[in-house]
């Protein structure tokens, strides 16, 4: 597989905070991955080193082969940044033709406009779209330079559910016809739908590489919750790999439920409310990063 894009040992800093540290990441010709992490966790940094925004402190990165930072690397990469400025007076199929004519290879206007939903809408001044309506015009800029790379910061962000699965469903089109593509999101059901991959990064650091099944199955896929006057002593018991506690109980991700709940009675630990379930996507990834902040 041929490496599109990657990180050695990167750390990169913004005064006192090290918003990367010691990355190394490799993404291949033909992969869609999904980069997962709460906020401040480092993602958007990530994505600003490969589009040659910024430089890294220690390590190397590189784009194609090359130096992210020279244009010629950049030829065949595609961004939506988090948040697009859009000129308000320029129409939608002007902006397409604009972006497009930066790019020897081309998306004819017509064509990105109905893969993304926006041929309605292509002599509509773009400072009169709705936020969705530029959310999709944003992503579709992304492609229209048919590029090998496409780097996609929070695509579906403000966008409702039905919105949302277009988005995707177009997104999933542009990777099947040979797009490799970087996507970070905070919606899991986001990461599902589109990732074979998951990176998942908290305070700077890689903390999991692998497919979305081995990462949940690596931090435990059952829920315990239950009350406590000793929450303390609960992360001792066996098979425990996350707590979280709140003002109404503490919440811990186990591997085996049945085991754990042998232990905690056997421990005299005493508590109430047990209530034991399967964890939802969301509640996996805390664990991790949790698990990751201790
Ligand atoms: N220009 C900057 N100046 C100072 N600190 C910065 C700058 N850019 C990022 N940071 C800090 O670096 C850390 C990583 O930020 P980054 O934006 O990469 O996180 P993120 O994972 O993309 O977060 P979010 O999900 O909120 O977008 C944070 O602590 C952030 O405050």
């Amino acid at each position: 597989m041929t490496t599109l894009a990657a990180l050695d040992g990167v750390t990169r800093r913004f005064g006192d905070i090290l918003a990367l540290d010691d990355v190394d990441l490799a993404v291949g010709e033909g992969e869609l991955v999904g980069l997962l992490g709460p906020n401040g966790a480092g993602k958007t940094t990530l994505l600003s080193l490969l589009q040659g925004l910024r430089r890294p402190h220690a390590g190397t990165v590189r784009l194609f082969g090359g130096d992210p930072r020279d244009a010629a690397s950049r030829q065949r990469l595609g961004c939506t940044p988090q948040e697009t400025a859009l000129p308000a007076t320029l129409r939608v199929g002007e902006v397409i033709d604009f972006v497009g004519g930066h790019f020897a290879d081309r998306m004819p206007t017509a064509e990105l406009a109905e893969e993304f939903g926006l041929t309605e809408l292509l002599r509509r001044q773009t400072g009169a779209l709705s936020g969705g309506q530029r959310r999709r015009l944003s992503v579709a800029l992304a492609f229209v330079g048919r590029p090998r790379l496409v780097l996609l910061d929070e695509p579906t962000t403000g966008l409702d559910v039905d919105g949302r699965r277009a988005l995707w469903d177009a997104i999933r089109r542009q990777h099947a016809a040979g797009a490799s593509i970087i996507v970070t999101s905070h919606y899991l059901e986001e990461i599902e739908a589109l990732a074979e991959r998951v990176v998942v990064i908290a305070d700077g650091r890689v903390v999991a590489d692998d497919s979305l099944h081995a990462v949940l199955a690596r931090v435990g896929d059952q829920w315990v919750r239950l009350s406590t006057p000793e929450p303390a002593r609960l992360a001792a018991l066996a098979g425990v790999v996350a707590t979280a506690a709140d003002e109404t109980g503490v919440s811990l991700a186990v591997h085996d439920s049945d085991a754990f709940v042998r232990e905690l009675v056997a421990s005299g630990i005493p508590f109430t409310g047990l209530q034991v379930r399967g964890a939802t996507l969301e509640e996996a990834f805390l664990a991790l990063t949790e698990r990751s902040a201790a």
